[in-house]
C-alpha cells in the first residue's frame, strides 16, 4: 500500500476531505500518515484504524518517506517544504489545495470529470506536482466546462457570488456574528409589529457602519451588504480571483495555444459555502438551447440542468439547497436579447466539496490506482 501523509488534515479544507475520504472509506487503500505543523506527538483524526501520533509535519525525513503528500497546510507551508523536499531529491507525489504551484510548468491543476486527459498525459509524462484548481473556477467548470470542451465557446464573462468560506474559518464565523448584531439592534422594533421598516432599516444600517461592528476579518459588513473584490489587485484593474478565471480555465482544459478568454468581476456575499456565479457566454454558433442543455448534462454525473422556471429555480438553484452537496445545478439557461449566440446561465457549488476538497480526494485515488 502506498504511504499518504497529511498536512493540513485538521484545517476547514482538510476536514472536508477527511469527511469525503471517510465516506469513500478511501483509507482502506492506503497507509496513512497524519504530520502538524503544532501538535506534533498528539493523537490523529478517527479514521476507523489504527494510526501512528501526529508527526511534525517540518520534518524532511519524515515527510520523504511519504509516496504521495496531501496538503491543505496553506501557501506558506507548500512554497517551503516542496522546495525542500525536491532539493533533497524526494521524488513523491505532491497533492495540494493552496494556489502556490498551480501555475507552474511542472503542475497539473486537477480536475478530474473535465480534464481526466490531461492528468492522464502528466502521469505518463512523469508529472510529480497535482494541485486543486480555484474553487470558481473549477465550479465554472463542472457546471459548463462541455460547452468548452466542444469548442463552442468565444468568450465567457462571469459574474461571481461568492461565499464567506473562500475567506476562511474566521470569515464564517464572522459572518454569523455580523448577521447576529445586526438582528440584535433590531429586534425590539421587529418584535414589534406597529414599528416602522425604515426605523429599522435606520438601526440595521447604524450598526453596519459603527466603528464596533465586527469586521476584524472582512474589514467591513458583509452581512446585509457584499464586496466587490476579492484577493489582491493585479493589472488593467482585475483582482487575482478575477485573473484566475482566464488562466486557471485554460490550464485545466490545457488550451494553452488556443485560450479562452474568460473575465468578469468576483464579489463576495453573505452565503456560507457554496459559490454562485452567472456566466455570459458568446457560443461560436446559434446552438439551439436543447442542444446546450444535452452537452451541458452529458459532462459529467453531479451536473444538472434546473429547467428555466421560477419554482424550480428558486428551490434548486441556491446555495441554501446546494450547501454540503456535491450536486452542481445550473439553470436559468436562455438566449440574450443581444442575439442567438448570446448564452446566459447561472450556476451554484459548494466551494469546500468540487471548489476544494473533492479533485483532491479523487486524484489521490487516481495515483492509488495508477
Ligand atoms: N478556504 C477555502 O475555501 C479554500 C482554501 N484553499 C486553500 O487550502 C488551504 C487551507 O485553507 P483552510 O482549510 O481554509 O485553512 P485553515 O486555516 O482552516 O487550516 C489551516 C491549518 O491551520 C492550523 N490550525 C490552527 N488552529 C486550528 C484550529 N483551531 N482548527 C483547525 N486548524 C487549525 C492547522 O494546522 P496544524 O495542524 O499544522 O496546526 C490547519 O491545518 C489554503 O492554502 C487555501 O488557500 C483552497 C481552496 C478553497
Ligand atoms: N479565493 C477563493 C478561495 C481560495 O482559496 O481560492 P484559491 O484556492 O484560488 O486561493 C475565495 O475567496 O472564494
Amino acid at each position: 500500500m502506498k504511504q499518504v501523509g497529511f498536512v493540513g488534515w485538521r484545517g476547514m479544507v482538510g476536514s472536508v476531505l477527511m469527511q469525503r475520504m471517510r465516506e469513500e472509506e478511501d483509507f482502506s487503500l492506503i497507509d496513512p500518515v497524519f504530520f502538524s505543523t503544532s501538535q506534533k506527538g498528539e493523537k490523529g483524526p478517527d479514521i476507523g484504524k489504527n494510526i501512528p501520533l501526529l508527526k511534525d509535519a517540518y520534518d524532511l525525513n519524515d515527510l520523504a518517506a511519504m509516496d504521495v503528500i496531501v496538503s491543505c497546510q496553506g501557501g506558506d507551508y507548500t512554497n517551503k517544504i516542496v522546495k525542500e523536499l525536491r532539493q533533497a531529491g524526494w521524488q513523491g507525489y505532491w497533492i495540494d489545495a493552496a494556489s502556490a504551484l498551480r501555475m507552474n510548468d511542472d503542475a497539473v491543476i486537477i480536475l478530474d470529470p473535465v480534464n481526466m486527459p490531461v492528468i492522464e498525459r502528466a502521469l505518463h509524462d512523469g508529472v510529480k506536482n497535482y494541485i486543486g484548481g480555484n474553487c470558481t473556477v473549477s465550479l465554472m467548470l463542472m457546471a459548463v466546462g462541455g460547452l468548452i470542451e466542444k469548442g463552442l465557446v468565444e468568450w465567457v464573462n462571469v459574474m461571481t457570488y461568492q461565499a464567506a468560506s473562500g475567506a476562511g474559518a474566521r470569515n464564517m464565523r464572522e459572518l454569523l456574528q455580523q448577521m447576529g448584531e445586526a438582528h440584535r439592534v433590531a429586534k425590539d422594533l421587529l418584535d414589534d409589529p406597529a414599528s416602522s421598516i425604515l426605523d429599522i432599516d435606520r438601526e440595521v444600517a447604524g450598526t453596519l457602519r459603527d466603528k464596533n461592528f465586527p469586521v476584524a476579518n472582512f474589514g467591513v459588513p458583509l452581512a446585509g451588504s457584499l464586496i466587490p473584490w476579492i484577493d489582491k489587485a493585479v493589472a488593467n484593474g482585475q483582482s487575482r480571483e478575477e485573473w484566475k478565471g482566464l488562466a486557471e480555465t485554460n490550464k485545466i482544459m490545457g488550451r494553452k495555444d488556443s485560450p479562452v478568454p474568460v473575465d468578469g468581476t468576483c464579489v463576495r456575499i453573505g452565503a456560507m459555502r457554496c459559490h454562485s456565479q452567472a456566466l455570459t457566454m458568446k457560443l461560436k454558433k446559434n446552438v439551439p438551447l436543447k442542444e446546450v442543455e444535452d452537452i451541458i448534462t452529458e459532462a459529467n454525473e453531479w451536473v444538472q440542468v434546473i429547467p428555466n422556471e421560477r419554482e424550480v429555480t428558486t428551490e434548486k438553484l441556491t446555495p441554501a439547497a446546494v450547501t454540503g452537496s456535491l450536486s452542481i445545478p445550473v439553470g436559468r439557461i436562455r438566449k440574450l436579447a443581444m442575439g442567438d449566440e448570446y448564452l446566459s446561465a447561472f450556476t451554484v457549488g459548494d466551494q469546500l466539496l468540487w471548489g476544494a476538497a473533492e479533485p483532491l480526494r479523487r486524484m489521490l485515488r487516481i495515483l492509488v490506482q495508477h
